[in-house]
């Protein structure tokens, strides 16, 4: 019986790279989490210590914030694309390079009804995601976001459902949805779609968003689905959408011990556990 190596793959993990334009008085920030990762014949380090094929990742990190510089942060998909280009580029022995970034948002403080020109607030509505693969075929490129906590107080309900001998659940007619959605979109051919990575991410955030507020939800499930096919309807270059979408509960509260009438409108939060929904939403054509 011999001992062979299975898929590997390494490279530097969240390296904090912020890239601030300063040409003029009005800065531009972008500030990056930054995850590198190269697959191909890694083997001799493994199963030898033979380190001469290993661009260590200490250089994958200093390459990320290099070409922070080089290359520049105008998206972070264009960024992820030329860091992984570079990486792979640097290091015969690897057949692919996956970048994964995190975006934190910055927005300007507003200052008597402008934006000030170097000072800047957190976004606090969830982070911005890119995954890049590039390598011998052409790139593969998901765009998307994280913990975007998103909450309706009508226009829900959870009925109908499947009943056995353990089920507790009262149906819900009227019920608080709430999620902390992540999603992401995978591009065509990882080519920049129409008026650049940055306005596309936009559209199809404000479609996300848009769907979960006006579309009546059956489901948790229902909503995922209708976002993600709102999402393939307005934007042809991309081939699906997935998610991932706890279903963060909202109780209702019984306050009838204390004579209290509770016509949804006190409700317990709960941590956990949680309904964990995740879907992905494809064209019938790929
Ligand atoms: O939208 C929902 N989907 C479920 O599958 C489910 N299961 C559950 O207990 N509550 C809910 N809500």
């Amino acid at each position: 019986m011999g001992i062979v190596l299975g898929a590997n793959r390494y490279g530097k993990a969240e390296s904090r790279v912020v890239r601030v334009v300063r040409d003029t008085p009005r800065h531009v920030i972008r500030d990056l989490t930054v995850t590198t990762l190269l697959t191909g014949d890694f083997a001799a380090t493994h199963t030898d210590g033979d380190n001469r094929d290993v661009l260590p990742t200490d250089t994958q990190k200093n390459t990320a914030f290099a070409w922070a510089k080089e290359h520049g942060v105008t998206s972070p998909e264009d960024y992820a694309l030329a860091l992984g280009d570079r990486l792979l580029a640097a290091t015969p022995a690897a057949t692919a390079a996956r970048v994964l970034v995190d975006e934190h948002a910055w927005e300007r403080i507003d200052v008597d009804g402008t934006g000030h020109d170097h000072a800047f607030v957190r976004r606090g509505q969830g982070v911005r995601t890119v995954e890049v693969v590039v390598g011998d075929d052409w790139p593969s490129v998901v765009s998307g976001l994280r913990d975007l906590v998103v909450l309706k107080t009508t226009g829900s309900e959870f009925r109908g459902f499947l009943v056995d001998e353990y089920t507790t659940l009262p149906e819900a007619d009227d019920r608080i949805l709430a999620t902390s959605l992540t999603a992401g979109w995978r591009w065509t051919g990882g080519e920049e779609p129409d008026g650049g990575w940055d306005a596309a991410y936009d559209r199809v955030r404000a479609l996300l968003l848009g769907t979960f507020a006006t579309s009546y939800s059956k489901a948790l499930q229902q909503t995922l689905f209708a976002m993600g096919a709102a999402v393939l309807e307005a934007e042809p270059a991309i081939v699906e959408v997935s998610f991932s979408a706890p279903n963060k509960h909202h109780h209702l509260v019984d306050l009838a011990p204390f004579g209290i009438e509770n016509d949804g409108e006190v409700f317990v939060a709960a941590d956990r556990p949680y309904g964990l929904i995740e879907a992905t939403v494809v064209r019938d054509d790929t």
